[in-house]
């Protein structure tokens, strides 16, 4: 999967200032986002956070999902750490988009789950594909990583593209009454893995 870098610049943050590298996906015209901190082309693991876009969590603060929590999470373990790169990923709606999205949100309203929803619309319940990941992650000189998720589907993907996963990372965040279903769903049907989903388990 083409991938064309475009160019790099800081992006200072309230938790430490990041490297923010920008990526042009020609095919589709969709525009990815990598912040790093410290040196990751060293060959040793990075920890890092294959985040995929949610507009609703990431910028409006959305209940209804647990992102905007995992990425404060996760930016923050990367600052407190020094060194890392957190991947964002235009895949908005598990791949099937925004407007999408916001229709499967109103199913939901009317007593789906985020899994029957999304095939209600006639998509599968999950469309992404991490093989996008692999030409920026080369370009970083990142061959292995400590990855923060709960979706150990990350972990096959980054495999089946030839980049090392050293350790998986929980990220559990957020919890909320409005997101107790989605979650549960998530763990039941989409595998998961979320143990004590009250528990903060990266600091
Ligand atoms: N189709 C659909 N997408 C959703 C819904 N809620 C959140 N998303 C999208 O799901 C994506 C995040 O995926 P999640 O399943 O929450 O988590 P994950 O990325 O698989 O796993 P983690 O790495 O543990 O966060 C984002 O792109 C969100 O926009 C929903 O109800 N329907
Ligand atoms: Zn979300």
């Amino acid at each position: 999967m083409p991938v064309t870098f475009v160019a790099s610049s800081q992006l200072p943050t309230q938790w430490g200032t990041f490297t923010m590298h920008g990526f042009l996906e020609p095919g589709t015209g969709k525009e990815h986002v990598v912040l790093t901190m410290g040196d990751v082309a060293d060959g040793q693991p990075v920890l890092g956070r294959l985040h995929s876009e949610c507009l609703t969590g990431d910028a409006l603060f959305s209940l209804r999902c647990d992102c905007g929590f995992q990425l404060e999470a996760a930016l923050k373990a990367i600052a407190a750490e020094g060194r890392g790169a957190l991947l964002y990923l235009r895949q908005e709606g598990r791949g099937i988009g925004l407007m999408n999205k916001i229709r499967a949100y109103h199913l939901q309203d009317n007593g789906a789950d985020t899994v029957e929803a999304n095939v209600q619309l006639g998509f599968g319940a999950d469309q992404r594909d991490y093989a996008i990941c692999k030409p920026m992650l080369d370009h970083l000189g990142i061959t292995s990583l400590k990855l923060l998720t709960n979706n150990p589907r990350k972990v096959n993907a980054l495999k089946d593209i030839g980049i090392g996963v050293a350790d998986r990372l929980p990220l559990q965040f957020g919890q909320n009454p409005h997101n107790s279903k989605y979650l549960a769903t998530k763990a039941g049907k989409l595998g998961h893995l979320l143990g004590n989903l009250h528990q903060a388990e990266v600091e």
